[in-house]
């Protein structure tokens, strides 16, 4: 006999077993091995990277890779999270990753860029109808429950109101992130619990509290402050996996235990890659060589040679300490040790929010949702990608190499271009002068003299020009079509 659908705090209570320590869903970053490792300390659930509906839907291998063959016992309860803008779609999507997991998620609260222009996540948040119709049709549809993940409107109770909208269409659980849709980057700041706790108040499912969880004791103040169900983590996991547990392990214990994970339970190398970063990060800040290594090397067995460098030497140095220069008391915070990394964001950010009922124990933090590895301030993803591949290149746009402009067009001109024109404006002209520029290797005029007396020597050749008009046209081609670099 088929079990009814739990709803609400039945089934929080029950299918996700009261979950209170919650991993974010983190793209890139919460597979598989990530979660198994958060899992073994101290995570109750956790959820999947965003997917795309869309991509779900139309492609088996994407479908493979990002949820089939990442199936583990221990890796439940688990949230798949989805990010869609069409109903039928996210239907379709869920139907076919509802039976991998105990609920689907729809992702409300991404503020990125690519985002917008895709159309899902946070830039949803004022498509109330299109929003009801979504989980309303995933709510009567799916076998599993409905949850959102959303981000706070400046006005709390406009966040009320969206909190209850959601509810009303059949959203089971909610996690409030307690930071704006504008909230970003270097603008994050804190989040607000007092938005979390005024929707909290107002809705009758669980509620999730998310944003300001660097350490167990910011878990317990925020449950106090917003009444939240549950607390989740992003930033605050990657950088210290042992975050539930109250603990501040040394980073090579966490990171030699995810290896290991990896091993058996493989995802791509980036991925493992920008964990190491985040674990690593301070001790990076150190010993730069071996960033220049872990950003480098290209296999696993690479990454674990550069982890266990690294080890070697905070343990040296750890050895080598003086007895005075030993922590007393509290958290031995050495850069060895897992722990947050707090980001300055702009002053002024800090100061509007340090009085605008914000709280948290991260003032100025930065959120990672526009990065990917920690270790860039203002780069964007993809200049981030390539500073991995190629960590010497310079991204600092007054370093870059100034460039003379083409006199036409205004690209760059070639450097020994003879008209001081770029390659396709100088082909364009030296063709229609018979000219040479050996600067951009086109050589018309050598060509045509060339030609010219290798015609004169065969003096039983019918005339070029008469080829031509029979339309025999090899011969004019080699007369006035440019073969570039032929001498
Ligand atoms: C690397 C990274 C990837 C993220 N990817 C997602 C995602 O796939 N879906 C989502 O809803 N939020 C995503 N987020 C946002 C987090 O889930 C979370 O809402 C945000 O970081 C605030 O929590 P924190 O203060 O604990 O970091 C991501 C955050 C980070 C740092």
């Amino acid at each position: 006999m088929k079990m009814p659908k739990l709803k609400g705090f039945e089934f929080w209570r029950n299918t996700l077993r009261g979950a209170c320590y919650v991993v974010a869903p983190m793209v890139d970053q919460s597979e598989l091995a990530w979660r198994l490792l958060s899992r073994r300390h101290g995570a109750q659930l956790c959820y999947t990277p965003m997917l795309h509906a869309q991509v779900f839907v139309r492609d088996a291998n994407y479908r493979k890779e990002n949820l089939y063959c990442e199936v583990c016992p221990e890796d439940r309860p688990l949230i798949v999270q989805f990010c869609a803008n069409d109903p039928e779609v996210f239907v379709q999507a869920a139907l076919l990753a509802q039976d991998y997991c105990d609920a689907i998620d729809l992702n409300l609260g991404c503020p990125q860029m690519i985002a917008k222009r895709g159309h899902y996540g946070a830039c949803l948040q004022e498509e109330w109808d299109l929003l009801q119709r979504m989980i309303m049709l995933a709510n009567e549809k799916l076998s599993v429950p409905i949850t959102c993940k959303i981000r706070v409107f400046p006005e709390i109770a406009k966040t009320v109101k969206y909190a209850q909208l959601l509810e009303t269409a059949g959203c089971q659980l909610l996690t409030v992130h307690g930071r704006t849709k504008e909230q970003k980057g270097p603008l994050a700041g804190v989040a607000s619990w007092e938005h979390i706790q005024a929707v909290r108040k107002a809705v009758n499912i669980p509620v999730f509290a998310n944003g300001n969880i660097q350490y167990l004791s910011d878990v317990e103040r925020c449950i106090q402050k917003t009444g939240a169900h549950g607390v989740m983590s992003a930033e605050g996991n990657l950088h210290n996996p042992a975050l539930f547990e109250g603990r501040n392990p040394v980073v090579w214990e966490m990171a030699e235990e995810y290896l290991e994970i990896v091993q058996k339970y493989p995802c791509p190398l980036s991925y493992v890659r920008a964990h190491l970063f985040k674990l690593w990060h301070h001790t990076l800040q150190i010993h730069q060589q071996l960033r220049d290594e872990l950003a480098k090397v290209k296999t696993l067995e690479g990454l674990v040679a550069v982890n266990k460098e690294l080890k070697l030497h905070c343990q040296e140095e750890m050895a080598n300490l003086k007895e005075e220069d030993k922590p007393k008391g509290g958290l031995p915070f050495s850069h060895w040790i897992c722990q947050p990394y707090v980001r300055p964001g702009p002053k002024e950010t800090c100061k509007e929010n340090g009085t605008n009922g914000m709280e948290g124990s991260n003032r100025g933090k930065r959120a990672l949702e526009d990065e990917d590895d920690g270790n860039s301030d203002s780069l964007s993803k993809n200049k981030q990608k390539k500073k991995l591949r190629n960590p010497n290149k310079t991204f600092d746009p007054s370093l870059k190499p100034k460039y003379a402009k083409c006199d036409q067009c205004g690209n760059p001109k070639g450097n020994k271009c003879v008209f001081n024109l770029c390659r396709g404006c100088c082909k364009k002209r030296a063709f229609r002068e018979t000219a040479d520029c050996p600067g951009h290797g086109l050589l018309f005029k050598t060509k045509y003299e060339k030609s010219l007396l290798w015609k004169s020597n065969q003096s039983n050749l019918p005339d070029i020009e008469m080829i031509a008009q029979k339309g025999e046209m090899k011969e004019t081609r080699l007369l006035k079509e440019p073969i570039d670099g032929v001498a």
